[in-house]
């Protein structure tokens, strides 16, 4: 084994992943199931929104001319010849002298040019009659939303690559998109490699510890979108995980396996590439934790060799497979949004490499301060449980303290960002 490994920057370790920009494929699901998903059409105004013109408000329609001498001395009084309520249409036009009771949302009649409150109205029965008086006048398109105001037909208002959220869904729904045209989940399967594993429900041996990786790498995957599937678990044996490793790449898209990435007697990752005619992207990271994440390229397909170390197979995951699957989803903001922040507490320990620490954000005083979950160590896995940030420290000599500017890498934020912006 070659035990030499040159660390290339986090910045270019993702470069060369999305240089792998993958084939995606289009289906076609319905409204039901379109939540979250990317947009592989625009959604374009199949009509004017409002399709007709319509009143804001519960109050009498009328022409405003018939108005124009109203004041407080002297009262104007209209024949009030129907009422419309939303989803109804007046059975006439109105003619000179003549309102309708209109509710919010119903279609304003012809003949009518405005709306008048109920509130700034009196009503009066004369004669089996009903009126309505105004003492004030009102102009023509007062309280009058008018058809097409708001787009009107033919607007592109949603690109594709944009995701579907719930406001993406209304105008689906306003528009008559009851099936939608968006960019297929990549299946992503999952496989935990170390004889050390035990399955959730087995009770802790000597020397074993429970798979923890494998359901949170199936959790983060969906959470950036993607289908996961659990592919097991792989003991530390070259032959049945090589074997496992071929055939899965035949069945899934994209291929993560955690542990067995290192340089020990027991991590076969590497040969598993080699056998495989893998091209490595790099095996090296200038980051911790995660410094050992491992990508692989066969035939244009991509294998994340992500640490066995918990901290470090979330932190790898997030860095790479997340926006590498983003692209997969023709995403146009592919990448994790990172912002400024103010650190929350000291971290004096100076570190060579850069570190994302799994953090947290407060807002305090309208300011984003965020602060560490836990311990900072890659064999960690309890201070993942509060974690939404990656709390970016640059490598160097000397220590970070409370208040200094720091980046974030923000885990839960739904709308990501063009451009990696990770500094230097
Ligand atoms: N001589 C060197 N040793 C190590 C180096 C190095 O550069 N030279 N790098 C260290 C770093 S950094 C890391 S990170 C780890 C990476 O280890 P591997 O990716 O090879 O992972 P494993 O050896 O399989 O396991 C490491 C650790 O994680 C635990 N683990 C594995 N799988 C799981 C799982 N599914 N759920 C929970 N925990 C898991 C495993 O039991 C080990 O404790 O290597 C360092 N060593
Ligand atoms: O890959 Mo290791 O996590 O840098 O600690
Ligand atoms: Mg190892």
């Amino acid at each position: 084994m070659n035990l030499h490994r040159t660390p290339i920057p986090v910045t270019e370790a993702v470069e060369r992943v999305m240089h792998f920009a993958p084939q995606s494929s289009i289906e076609k699901i319905t409204i039901d199931e379109s939540y979250q998903r990317v947009l592989a059409e625009d959604i374009v105004s199949t009509h004017a929104v409002p399709p007709f013109n319509k009143s804001p408000y519960d109050g009498f329609a009328f022409n405003a001319e018939d108005v124009a001498e109203a004041s407080r001395e002297n009262p104007v009084r209209l024949h009030v010849i129907e009422e419309v309520g939303a989803g109804h249409r007046a059975s006439r036009a109105l003619e000179t002298g003549e309102a309708v009771r209109i509710m919010t949302g119903a279609e304003i009649p012809e003949g009518a040019t405005c709306v008048a409150m109920f509130e700034i109205c009196q009503t009066l029965e004369e004669n089996g009659n009903s009126y309505m008086t105004i003492k004030r006048k009102m102009e023509d398109g007062q309280n009058v939303i008018s058809k097409g105001s708001e787009t009107s037909k033919g607007t592109t208002l949603v690109k594709a690559g944009e995701t579907i959220n719930p406001g993406v869904q209304a105008l689906l729904a306003t528009f008559g998109y009851h099936e939608v045209h968006v960019y297929k989940k990549p299946v992503v399967g999952v496989f935990a490699t170390g004889t050390e594993l035990l399955d959730v429900d087995e009770p802790l041996q000597p020397g074993k510890i429970r798979n923890s990786n494998a359901y949170m790498i199936l959790s983060q995957i969906e959470r950036s979108g993607a289908e996961p599937v659990y592919l097991g678990k792989l003991a530390d044996e070259f032959d049945p995980c090589y074997e496992a490793i071929f055939k899965a790449m035949q069945q899934v898209d994209i291929v993560i396996t955690t542990g067995g990435v290192s340089v020990g007697d027991y991590d076969l990752m590497p040969d598993v590439y080699e056998k495989l005619g893998a091209k490595v992207l790099f095996n090296k990271i200038a980051m911790r934790p995660g410094s050992v994440t491992t990508v692989a390229e066969v035939d244009g397909q991509l294998l994340f060799g992500l640490s066995g170390n918990p901290s470090a197979c979330y932190v790898g995951y997030e860095l790479y497979a997340h926006p590498y699957i983003q692209a997969y989803l023709k995403r146009s903001d592919s990448y994790h949004s990172i912002i400024d922040v103010s650190l929350g507490s000291d971290i004096m320990k100076p570190n060579p490499f850069t570190r994302f620490i799994r953090g947290f954000i407060s807002y305090e005083d309208g300011r984003v301060v965020v602060y560490p979950a836990g311990l900072d160590k890659s064999a960690v896995v309890t201070s993942l449980a509060h974690t939404n940030v990656l709390i970016v420290l640059k490598g160097g000599t000397r220590g970070y303290q409370k208040g200094d500017q720091v980046q974030a890498v923000l885990l839960e934020e739904e709308s990501g960002s063009e451009e990696f912006l990770l500094n230097g």
